[in-house]
Parts: C-alpha cells; structure tokens; sequence
C-alpha cells in the first residue's frame, strides 16, 4: 500500500504493517531468500540511532586502526544494506552476496522481518539504540533533507507521525523492544548511543571483545579519536555524501549536531508529558533502561 507519493511515485509501502521505502517492498522476496553466514556481523539501528558512527567503529576495529583502510570507500558502500534496493544499482542483497566473508552488514529491518537465515546462522548482531526523543528530532531533520522520504510536514504533525510509528521502519518503540527482548536468545552486543558519546573507550572495548579483535591501547586511542563528531564529520568517507536530489545538506546536514538532549530544544512541555506517557504504556514490562539525565 503507499503511503506517501512524490509526485506518482509512492515514497513508502508496507510490509506485515510496517512502512518501508517502496523499493525495500518492491524487493522483498530477494531480501526474505536472503542467505546469512554464521560469520557474518549484522549492525542492526532504529534509523538514527548511531549506525554510521558504530560502522566507522567496527571498520577500524575490523583494520586493525588503519585508517587508511578505512578511507577506501564511502560508509556506506562498505557495508551492504540489506533492504536497500534502487536499480540499475546493485541491491543491498546482491553487493553482500558478492562481498568475501566474513561480511559486516547492516540493517534498519524490525527484528520480525529480518530474513529468517539470519536467525538459523548463528551469525554476530550488533544492536545500538538512541533515546527515543532524541531520534525523533533527528528523523525530523533527516526527513526535510531527504529526498527519498516522505516531507515530514511541521514538525507538530511530524511528532504525531512518529508517535504513531507510521514512519520508515517503523515504531521506535516496537522497534527496540523487539531487538531488546531477542538479545538472550542470539549473539548479540546491545549498545546505546549515549553510553558511546559519554565513555567511548569503554564501549569501543566492548565492540572489540565482541568482535574477538584483541588491540593494543594506541590503537584503541586511535579509534576513539577518528570516531569524534568532528571527525567524521570532517571526514568525506563517513559524512554521508549524496546527490543533492537524495540528500541536500543544504537544508540540514547528515551530521546534525550529534549530541543528547537536542529534543529538549524542540519538545514542547504538553508534547513532553504526553511522550513520556506513551512511553511508559508502550515500554511496560520491559528492563531496558534508557540514560535519563540528558
Ligand atoms: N561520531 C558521532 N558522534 C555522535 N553522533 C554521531 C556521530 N556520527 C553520527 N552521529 C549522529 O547520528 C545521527 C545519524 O544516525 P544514523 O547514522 O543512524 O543515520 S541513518 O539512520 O543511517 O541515516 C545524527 O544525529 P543528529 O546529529 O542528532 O541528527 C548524526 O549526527
């Protein structure tokens, strides 16, 4: 079903309920068939939650802290995206098929469509989630920018769009939950993007024993300093460079401001209080506790 149209096109379409770009659903049974390895890392992000900045991460893990190795592509050709899918253009299926293993791949996909073969491989998963006000603000930013998304209107309908979950990939809320509540039942390292901004050595240590890569403290140093805000934000292969007609950073950059809390300089009080009730209704019963002193 589309949701939103740019002019004939239909920007978003469904699957199981859930919106996601047209395309993504135009290329379903190949992302469904897809075949997973039991070597393959998956990072797996709400959209804009961090998953660029933990890429960065992993990339230098993976090389050692070369950063040279790291310039060789744009982050995000380095690692295939599972549901993206814009021919003539390789999909994201196609480019992970074609890459040597072991592959890191990535992926926005709520944990009840992820292809099933990841969950028979045995594969590593990677889960890093951001506050839920925080995501929002950026989604917003993101959606005026982005040309491939629907226009998120006023930033007042925009929080009704969100809380509602009828953005692409769907529900924050189900979205955390459902990766959140599998976190036992698979490999997976679960992070939070403000635990990374407040002690990046420590989480990068996390990342590193996760991915059974044993450096030394230079290199770990290393690592912390190439993966700054204003690094990778002065760097063109992590600040997510596109055709102004796909992204134009002229209306609001890739890399934002890259801080916690920016919600507080956009929630309302009343759409404060109210966000905070859905969030209780819709976190009831879970453990998963978010940092609240932004
Ligand atoms: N190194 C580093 N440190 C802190 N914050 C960072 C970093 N890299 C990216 N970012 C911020 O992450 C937001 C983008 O999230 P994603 O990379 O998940 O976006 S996407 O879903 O892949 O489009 C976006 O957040 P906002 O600035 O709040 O919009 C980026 O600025």
């Amino acid at each position: 079903m589309a949701l939103t149209t740019a002019g004939t096109q239909p920007l978003l379409g469904e699957v199981a309920g859930i919106p996601l770009p047209a395309t993504t659903v135009d290329n379903w049974h190949q992302i469904q068939g897809f075949k997973a390895q039991p070597d393959d890392l998956l990072i797996c992000t709400y959209p804009k939650s961090g998953t660029t900045w933990i890429q960065e991460i992993v990339d230098l893990i993976e090389h050692s802290g070369d950063v040279d190795k790291c310039q060789r592509a744009a982050i995000q050709h380095r690692h295939p995206f599972l549901e993206w899918a814009r021919p003539p253009q390789p999909s994201g299926v196609e480019k992970a098929r074609a890459m040597p293993r072991p592959r890191v791949l990535r992926t926005h996909l709520p944990a009840q469509l992820l292809p099933p073969s990841f969950w028979e491989s045995n594969c590593k998963f990677l889960y890093v989630a951001r506050n839920a006000k925080d995501c929002l603000v950026s989604y917003y930013h993101f959606q005026r920018m982005n040309r491939t998304l629907p226009d998120p209107g006023t930033w007042d309908q925009y929080f009704e769009t969100f809380i509602s979950g009828k953005v692409a990939w769907g529900s924050w809320f189900e979205h955390v939950r459902g990766w959140w509540e599998l976190r036992d039942n698979v490999q997976m390292l679960f992070l939070f993007y403000e635990d990374i901004k407040r002690d990046p050595k420590q989480e990068i240590q996390k990342v590193m024993k996760f991915m059974e890569k044993n450096l030394d403290g230079a290199v770990l140093d290393t690592i912390v300093q190439e993966t700054t805000f204003e690094k990778m934000k002065a760097n063109p292969m992590t600040n997510r460079s596109a055709p102004k007609t796909i992204l134009d950073q002229s209306i609001s950059p890739f890399m934002r401001k890259g801080i916690m809390g920016d919600w507080k300089n956009h929630f309302t009080v009343a759409q404060n209080e109210r966000f905070d009730e859905i969030y209780r209704q819709k976190m009831k019963g879970t453990s998963i506790n978010f940092c609240t002193e932004l």
